[in-house]
């Protein structure tokens, strides 16, 4: 089995598959009387042309998924970015590839968020649809609504597959 191995969850790291959404190490300036800390515009969300607009959900997971998790597709919105954010402080995993005209599985790059970080990804930036470790988590989300098309699939070969082992848990044996 192949599996897939977690990169730490640094901007720089992310840079490529769009914005880490955090408070930890960033320039914030003080609003209301000096009692609040603003951590202003840690992500742009792009909505894209003709009639997009940004609109404001929450992903509602009652039970986590299963470990190892086979990643049998990607998805990407050409239209718009994507931003998760957790609201219960729990762990999750983020599996991203490059923006391209069909998804590198050589180019994918596993990430677990502590549970306080929040992701946005660019416009057409390949990912696994949500993927958590607890149940009953919940995120909220900032993405695009519009006439256009904004979500492509892509399914990948069961025999080929890559792997995504639980990250606080031991491997099953027998899995390399
Ligand atoms: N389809 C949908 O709203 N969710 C996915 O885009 C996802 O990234 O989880
Ligand atoms: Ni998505």
């Amino acid at each position: 089995m192949k599996h897939l191995t977690l990169t730490p969850l640094t901007a720089e790291h992310f840079a490529p598959f769009g914005d880490v959404i955090s408070t930890e190490d960033k320039d914030f300036f003080l609003i209301n009387s000096g009692s609040t800390e603003r951590y202003h515009s840690l992500a742009t969300v792009n909505t894209g042309a003709d009639d997009g607009r940004a609109i404001i959900s929450i992903f509602r997971k009652p039970v986590a998924d299963r470990f190892p998790l086979q990643v049998k597709l990607l998805e990407r919105h050409p239209q718009g970015s994507q931003a998760f954010i957790p609201l219960q402080r729990k762990p999750f995993l983020i599996l991203v590839a490059p923006p391209a005209d069909a998804p590198d599985p050589s180019a994918m790059r596993l990430f677990l968020s502590d549970g306080r970080q929040g992701v946005n990804y660019h416009a057409g930036v390949w990912h696994h649809p949500l993927i958590t470790l607890e149940d009953d988590d919940q995120l909220l989300i900032v993405d695009r609504q519009g006439q256009l098309p904004n979500c492509d699939e892509v399914f990948f070969d069961d025999a080929d597959a890559w792997w995504i082992a639980h990250p606080f848990q031991e491997k099953e044996e027998g899995t390399l």
